[in-house]
């Protein structure tokens, strides 16, 4: 281990050797245009070690090694590069906030922009990401009711994720797919695609008609921070549980079958945040990861998480107009719909969770 002490604000690290010469930034070592090392890991013996390091000036240390390399280091890479700093910027550039229905309601106008604004401005489109990795969920204002339209302003914003569905798709009762959204029916609270070995990020909902003579049809929308939050903090064992047991969902139509297995609470094992809520009671496959006599302990478990998301004072009833695009982070808040009759037609689309990242991540909104 190398002990460095940064002469100009006394912070002290010790670093192991083997990172360090890992972690050379010269250009033998790293192609800068593309980012990549140049060499496979086995190159480097396994014994390298400091010779002799000297800091050139305070910001700069520069180290011979026992393979014959010189390398030179900005102390405040090596520094920003530790762990204890990775978790400090990740739990401060997600400055996140939960919200029930109360808390949404106060906070409705940071989560409205209006298409033509979004179009001509940059900012505009920063500040609707900004929204969408605080709150979750987002609105698109003033879109003409059309499929097109409705990628036009999704395109704006995010590249769109391809899926059997479609890349946009646009549903009704038409049965279409073998989904309950496919139908009028009533759908609770979920999160889509659990199916999924990687669930889309985001969704986008455009209601672009439903009949004048049509009735129901409202979603609802539930923040799972928040109620991950509140399961952590009034059912610690359920919580514990649910971080832990692999559910089955899977997903089976001609010419699909896709299954994923996973805890339906996903924990950022550096900070304990949460990562995924990944909750469809309705596309879960055969129980089958746990012993029979483990079962009533998960469905108790289960049943104080669905409690929470059902609380009325969780969810955001509203009824999706034709002119207003929902984008939510399938992530983390909840959607469900009311049964409705008449004729109601959905447009829509999926982001991948990787490109809504990369997004906010190009924008200096996450770490
Ligand atoms: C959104 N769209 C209508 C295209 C698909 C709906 C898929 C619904 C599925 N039960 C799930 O939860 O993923
Ligand atoms: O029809 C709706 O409003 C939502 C349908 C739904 O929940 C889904 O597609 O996952």
């Amino acid at each position: 281990m190398l002990q460095l002490t940064h002469s100009k604000t006394g912070k002290s690290l010790e670093i192991d050797e083997f990172w360090l010469r890992d972690h050379c930034r010269c250009g033998e070592c790293l192609n800068t245009e593309t980012n990549q090392r140049r060499y496979d890991l086995l190159d480097l013996p396994v014994d390298v070690h400091v010779l002799k390091h000297n800091w050139q000036t305070t910001e700069q240390l520069v180290v011979e090694w026992s393979d014959g390399h010189r390398s030179t280091y900005d102390w405040a890479f090596i520094y920003e590069s530790q762990l204890e700093q990775l978790i400090s910027r990740r739990t401060k550039s997600t400055a996140l906030t939960p919200w029930n229905r109360t808390i949404v309601l106060q906070n409705e106008r940071h989560l409205r922009f209006a298409l033509p604004a979004l179009v001509v401005s940059d900012e505009q489109v920063e500040q609707l990401v900004a929204a969408l990795v605080r709150y979750g969920i987002v609105f698109i204002d003033d879109v003409a009711a059309t499929p097109t339209m409705t990628e036009l302003a999704l395109r704006r914003c995010f590249p769109l994720m391809k899926t059997f569905f479609g890349e946009m798709w646009t549903f009704s009762d038409k049965r279409d797919h073998a989904d309950t959204a496919y139908t009028q029916l009533y759908l609770g609270s979920h999160t889509d695609n659990t199916y999924f070995c990687d669930a889309a990020g985001l969704q986008a909902l455009h209601c672009i008609e439903h009949s004048a003579d049509g009735t129901g049809g409202e979603n609802f929308f539930v923040d799972g921070l928040h109620v991950v939050h509140e399961l952590r903090r009034r059912f610690p064992e359920a919580y514990e549980l649910l971080c832990r047991v692999p559910v089955p969902a899977e997903y089976i139509e001609q010419g699909e079958h896709h299954c994923h297995t996973a805890p339906i609470i996903r924990i950022d094992p550096l900070t304990g945040a949460l990562l995924q809520l990944r909750l469809n009671v309705y596309d879960r496959a055969v129980f089958n990861t746990l012993p029979q006599r483990e079962m009533a302990n998960f469905y108790a478990s289960l049943r104080q998480l669905l409690q929470l998301v059902r609380d009325e004072e969780q969810q955001w009833h509203l009824k999706l107009l034709p002119g207003s695009i929902v984008i939510f982070d399938n992530w983390r808040v909840l959607h469900g719909r009311h049964a409705y009759t008449g004729r109601r037609t959905m447009s829509g689309a999926y982001v991948q969770r990787t490109d809504f990242q990369s997004k906010a991540r190009t924008l200096g909104i996450i770490d």
